[in-house]
C-alpha cells in the first residue's frame, strides 16, 4: 500500500488530504470521546426523538466506511492483483454496517467477499444480505486460515461488535478474532476494533490498521495505534450535537468522512 500521506501517486490530492488531515487534527482533539452507554443514549434518541429509521443511519454508516477504505487504500495502491477484499459481519447493527460497507466497496470498483456466520432472522438484515447476493457478492460458509486471508486479500473489514460489545468474546467470534490477530495484511474496523472493551481498549487484542469512528469516537478510540482514523456517519442534527456536546469537527464541504 502507499499511505496516504506518503509522497506516491496522486501525490498532490494526497498531499492536499495530508494538510487538511492535519488541520483536522488539532481540531478532533476537542471531539468527545464516548462513553458505552452514552453512544448506547444517543443512538436510541435518534431513533426515538428524531425520527430516523435504522436502515436510514446503516446506509449513512456504511457509505462513510467504504469512502474511509477509498481515502486510505485507493484500488491503485493495492499489492494484490485482483482488489478483493473481506468483509466480516456480527451479529448486530455493526454486521449490518459492514454488509452496506462491502455493497458500496463492490460499487467503487472493489472486489469484496463477506463472511456472515451469525445472521439475525429480521427483515433489515435479509434484505441487506438479499442486496449483496444480487451484486454478487461471494459469501464464505467458514473462517479460512490465516495464510489463506493473506493470501487472498488486499485488506479485511472487521464488522463483527461495536458499541453493544459486552464481556468474553462468543463462539463463533472468539476463533474468527484468533486467525485475525495472526494475519498480517491490514484490518479496517468500523467503530470499535472488535473484541475491545468500547471504553478500556485491549492490550492483547486485534490492532487494526483504520479506525472508522461513527457519530463520534468511543473512549477505546484513544488506545487505537493503527495508520488512519476516520470519523464518518455525517447525520448528526445540531440540537443532538449540543445536548451531548460532541464538538464534532467540521466535514469537508459534501464528504462523509473526516481523517482525523
Ligand atoms: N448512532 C450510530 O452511531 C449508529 C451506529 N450504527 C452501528 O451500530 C453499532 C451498534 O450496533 P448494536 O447495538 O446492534 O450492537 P453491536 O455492537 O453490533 O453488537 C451487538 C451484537 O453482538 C453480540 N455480542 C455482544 N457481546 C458479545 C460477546 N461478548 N460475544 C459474542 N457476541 C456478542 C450481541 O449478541 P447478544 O448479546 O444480543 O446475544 C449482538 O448480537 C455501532 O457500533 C455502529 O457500527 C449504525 O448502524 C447506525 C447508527
Ligand atoms: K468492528
Amino acid at each position: 500500500f502507499s499511505g496516504t500521506c506518503s509522497p506516491s501517486a496522486a501525490a498532490n490530492v494526497h498531499q492536499k488530504d495530508c494538510f487538511r488531515s492535519r488541520a483536522a487534527s488539532s481540531m478532533a482533539q476537542m471531539v468527545k470521546y464516548l462513553g458505552q452507554e452514552e453512544a448506547q443514549h444517543i443512538d436510541e434518541e435518534l431513533f426515538s426523538e428524531y425520527g430516523f429509521s435504522v436502515d436510514q443511519l446503516m446506509e449513512l454508516a456504511g457509505l462513510s466506511c467504504a469512502t474511509a477504505v477509498t481515502r486510505a487504500y485507493p484500488l491503485t495502491s493495492l499489492v494484490k492483483s485482483r482488489p478483493s477484499l473481506l468483509v466480516i459481519c456480527g451479529p448486530g447493527n455493526n454486521g449490518g454496517d459492514g454488509l452496506v460497507c462491502a455493497r458500496h466497496l463492490k460499487l467503487f470498483g472493489y472486489e469484496p467477499t463477506i463472511l456472515y456466520p451469525k445472521r439475525p432472522n429480521k427483515p433489515l438484515f435479509q434484505g441487506l444480505t438479499t442486496q449483496c447476493q444480487k451484486m454478487e457478492i461471494p459469501f464464505l460458509t467458514e473462517m479460512p486460515e490465516a495464510e489463506v486471508v493473506d493470501e487472498a486479500y488486499n485488506l479485511v473489514v472487521d464488522a463483527i461488535f461495536g458499541f453493544s460489545f459486552k464481556g468474553a468474546v462468543r463462539e463463533p467470534f472468539g476463533s474468527i478474532l484468533d486467525v485475525l490477530k495472526k494475519t498480517t495484511v491490514p484490518v479496517a474496523s468500523i467503530d470499535i476494533p472488535s473484541g475491545w472493551d468500547v471504553e478500556q481498549g485491549s492490550a492483547d487484542g486485534l490492532q487494526p490498521d483504520m479506525l472508522v469512528s461513527l457519530t463520534a469516537p468511543k473512549k477505546s478510540a484513544s488506545m487505537f495505534r493503527g495508520r488512519y482514523h476516520f470519523l464518518g456517519g455525517r447525520f448528526v442534527p445540531p440540537g443532538l450535537e449540543k445536548k451531548y456536546e460532541l464538538n464534532l469537527p467540521q466535514y469537508p464541504g459534501t464528504d462523509c468522512v473526516l481523517q482525523l
